[in-house]
């Protein structure tokens, strides 16, 4: 954990990724071979495509939506994975948030200067990128003394967006671009647009086997492994995160795409509409109050997690992500009134959570009231599970847990999760949502693995062999009590989506993904 302008953040958490189209999917492959323990989201801005054309006020004003969009996710870091983007909007960005910003084009102009040998460096851009100078003062800060010959090459991305990009036609639009740029005998070349390295053989073949090309995206992704070891946020699981796709457009041409250039099957990928984002810098607890919540007018729903447990948020997250259902949390308001857990009841403490926050806040709100039921030790913890030594102390809990199970052997160790959620929101009064979740399990001697949260790493599942914090978070909810309560949730969902402020035919998936997708290591590199 690293703290940074006062906020914790979470090395679990995911890292966005944001571009104009599938042009930022060569960055994410990037991430999915440089740093596959990262949790990735992705958003492309499809319905708005292309951004190279557009005066940078516009391009600023739209990436400003989608990071808006993003922050609603709690990403720990951003990436803008567009050239044009980072150019337009990269140091105002930057500047405002307080998580790490990185730009392609810093470490593109970076590494060109690198390799350069004849000191003759040439840049193939869209337009605004060309406009902006963005490369040749980049690259000119680190060595003033090198030539610089910018190229706009417009149609590229169209040839990639209309999945044209390994296409005979594409082969000739890419030799006839550039054969004003071969004329110059550069040595090195910047791919400046993050559409282009998908057209990498064609680029290669019209400038000549002797020009070295750089692929910006590549070295970014080299930076953000960098940044995030240096702030203590790299993700350590010992398993593939978890990767969610988003674009303002279809995403069946996007899975297209997306699937074959990332050897991925089973994409998550959802339509979301990001429109009513705010186009500038706000605080993140502002963001919520911009979406609309009617269920009439079919807009996205937001629910307030009631929990002031990162492990807990995380894997709400997890599970209203996908469903396109924006998630905040506690930490999310300032000034809240804590609801205190009186109740004697797993249902009462979810009830006063629930009841208690969504008064305060006015907003849909889910509580999760949750806990360890022992049989040997007559069901404790149970309610009492998370101030059953120390007040939300995991380590002492986990120890007085072990303690007054000294002697008992493996085969009395059973044990229960059990968790309740109740859903309130201030539009339907007097019809609340409740579910419950259970697994069974057995409690271990010794702690194993390191996800999860609270008692996870003894809380052993025998059909598994496993612990639930030797499991991937996917893995986990498809067994833990919070997964199946989710699962109960999810079900009422689909059966009566207005309920829950929902549009009436809604589009979420009926079950969550469980498939992890596997990183196709046989991929062309370079
Ligand atoms: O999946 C789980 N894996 C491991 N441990 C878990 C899990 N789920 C709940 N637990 C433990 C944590 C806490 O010691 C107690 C819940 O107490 P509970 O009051 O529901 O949650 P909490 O106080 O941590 O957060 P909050 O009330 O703000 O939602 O059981
Ligand atoms: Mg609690």
């Amino acid at each position: 954990m690293d703290s940074k302008g006062g906020k914790i953040m979470d090395a679990t958490a995911p890292i966005g990724f944001i571009d104009s189209g599938v042009g930022g999917l060569t960055v994410v492959r990037e991430a999915l071979r440089q740093l596959p323990h990262e949790n990735v989201l992705f958003l492309g801005d499809q319905a708005r495509l292309p951004y190279g054309p557009r005066p940078a006020a516009q391009v600023r004003a739209f990436t400003w939506q989608m990071v808006n969009y993003l922050r609603t996710q709690h990403i720990k870091a951003l990436v803008i994975a567009c050239n044009t983007a980072t150019a337009a909007a990269w140091h105002d960005i930057q500047s405002r948030l307080d998580i790490p910003v990185i730009g392609v084009i810093v470490p593109g102009a970076r590494a060109a200067v690198k390799v350069s040998t004849g000191g003759n460096i040439g840049v193939v851009a869209t337009e605004g990128t060309v406009a902006s100078g963005a490369y040749d003062d980049a690259i000119h800060q680190q060595n003033p003394a090198l030539t610089v010959s910018s190229l706009a090459a417009p149609k590229f991305v169209s040839l990639v967006e209309s999945n044209e990009y390994r296409s005979a036609l594409a082969k000739q639009v890419v030799a006839t671009t550039l054969a004003p740029l071969a004329a110059k005998h550069p040595d090195t070349v910047v791919m400046g647009c993050t559409h282009y390295p998908l057209l990498r053989p064609f680029i290669q073949a019209a400038l000549g086997d002797d020009v070295t090309l750089i692929d910006p995206g590549r070295e970014t992704v080299v930076e953000l492994g960098t940044v995030l070891d240096y702030l203590g946020l790299a993700n350590h699981a010992d398993h593939d995160g978890s990767r969610h796709f988003y674009t303002t457009a279809s995403p069946a041409m996007f899975k297209d795409i997306a699937s074959d250039w990332l050897g991925l099957d089973h994409l998550d990928v959802h339509h979301v509409d990001i429109e009513h984002e705010p186009d500038h810098f706000v605080a993140v607890a502002e963001l919520g109050a911009s979406i609309p919540q009617s269920a009439a007018t079919g807009h996205e729903q937001t629910v307030v997690v009631a929990s002031k447990n990162p492990g807990k948020v995380r894997e709400f997250v997890d599970f209203f992500g996908p469903r396109g259902i924006n998630v905040r949390s506690l930490a999310d308001f300032d000034d809240l009134p804590t609801v205190d857990e009186t109740g004697t009841t797993f249902l009462e403490n979810a009830r006063l959570k629930a009841r208690g926050y969504s008064e305060a806040l006015g907003l849909p709100v889910i509580a999760d009231d949750s806990g360890l039921m022992i049989d040997a030790l007559d069901g404790a913890p149970g309610v009492l599970s998370a101030r059953y030594a120390g007040d939300h102390n995991d380590a002492a809990n986990n120890a007085k847990m072990l303690a007054n199970l000294a002697g008992v052997p493996t085969a009395k160790r059973t044990a229960h999760f059990h968790t309740t959620l109740v859903w309130v929101d201030p539009a339907r009064p007097d019809d609340d949502v409740e579910v419950d979740g259970e697994v069974d399990g057995r409690i271990t001697v010794m702690p194993a693995g390191d996800n999860g949260f609270g008692y996870d790493p003894f809380f052993y599942i025998p059909e598994q062999g496993k612990t639930m914090a030797e499991m991937s978070p996917a893995e986990k909810n498809r067994y833990s009590h919070r997964g199946n309560a989710l699962r109960a949730l999810a079900a009422l969902m689909d059966a009566d989506p207005v309920r829950f402020g929902l549009p009436k035919q809604a589009q979420q998936p009926t079950t969550q993904p469980t498939t992890e997708p596997q990183v196709n290591e046989d991929l062309e590199e370079e």
